[in-house]
């Protein structure tokens, strides 16, 4: 797999959606207007009346169009990144997009479709288990940067929490709670738990709209049962699973008092995000950021 894999998922249409002329729809889902999304297993081109438009094709690690399922974007994208953080390689997987996109149900999914995150919780419990020359301590904690503040999601009341940095511990949240955990359903009740204290709020585009940016973060650590020389007899991953709040147009969520002043924080979080990635994306070159996270 490579480093980085980036996929783009439609979400079937909204009846509010399909009314909306700006909008065009995708190839597959019936044409509205003049204007339409050709999505193939790698690309996506906008149309206008059949036409490609300049400028407007781009490629990706994968497509999915608005039939697949939460448990076929985590076997293509995420159990190798799972994997990998049981044999001890760090990794992170987040979901990105404008508001009411989609990505609170990819990361969390629903009853009958579990999404990244519970479906990522149990295979790292089944593939700890398969490992059966090593011992492992999993730790996890639950945060959300809710208007350029860090709560821990875990604690109520535990809020404003300082980011620090060490040469131990590289950047972390300070005070933030971890809790060490056993099995998947632990996990998943911390999990229960975490989401009753994130900030969920109302717009025109989201009955339940995430305001906050969340990070779950599971700590693997393993060392081998028997006695051995070798470098790796302990090894340590950190497995972060984001879900990002959604950018938003203002005009379209209708938002005002509070939720206008999370929406602007969501939207200048992500357009630093957006920096950031990009300066890291160019290799080699000096990389100057203008601005900070949260
Ligand atoms: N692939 C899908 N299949 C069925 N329903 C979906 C799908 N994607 C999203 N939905 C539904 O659309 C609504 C909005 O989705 P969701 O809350 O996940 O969006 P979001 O991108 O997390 O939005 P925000 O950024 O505002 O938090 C929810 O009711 C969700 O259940």
């Amino acid at each position: 797999m490579e480093k980085i894999s980036v996929a783009v998922r439609f979400r079937p249409p909204k009846p509010s959606v399909d009314a909306d002329a700006d909008s065009p729809s995708f190839s597959g889902g019936g044409a509205v207007g003049n204007r339409e999304w050709r999505i193939d297993d790698s690309g996506i081109s906008l149309l206008h009346r059949a036409v490609p438009v300049p400028g407007t094709s781009f490629v990706f690690d994968h497509v999915f169009n608005e039939s697949v399922t939460n448990a076929r974007i985590y076997g293509l994208l995420v159990r190798s990144l799972i994997r990998g953080a049981v044999d001890g390689f760090n990794g992170t997987a987040f979901a990105y997009g404008q508001t009411s996109s989609g990505k609170t149900f990819t990361m969390n999914g629903s009853g009958a479709d579990p999404g990244i995150i519970p479906l990522a919780v149990r295979d790292i419990f089944d593939t700890a288990a398969e490992a059966a020359d090593r011992e492992f301590l999993i730790r996890v904690s639950y945060m959300e940067i809710y208007n350029e503040e860090i709560n821990d999601l875990l604690t109520l009341g535990s809020e404003k929490l300082p980011i620090h940095e060490s040469l131990e511990r590289g950047v972390y949240v300070s005070g933030l709670r971890e809790e060490i955990v056993n099995n998947a359903e632990q996990v998943l009740q911390l999990l229960e738990l975490g989401e009753a204290n994130r900030h969920f709020g109302e717009t025109n585009m989201n009955v339940r709209s995430s305001r906050s940016h969340t990070i779950f973060r599971m700590v693997i650590e393993s060392s081998a049962k028997h006695q051995t020389n070798s470098e790796d007899a302990i090894r340590v991953s950190i497995l972060n699973l984001v879900d990002l709040a959604g950018s938003e147009r203002i005009a379209k969520t209708g938002a005002d008092g509070v939720r206008l002043k999370e929406g602007k924080h969501i939207n200048k979080s992500l357009m630093i995000l957006g920096n950031v990635i990009n300066k890291l994306s160019e290799n080699g070159k000096q990389r100057y950021f203008y601005g900070a996270l949260p």
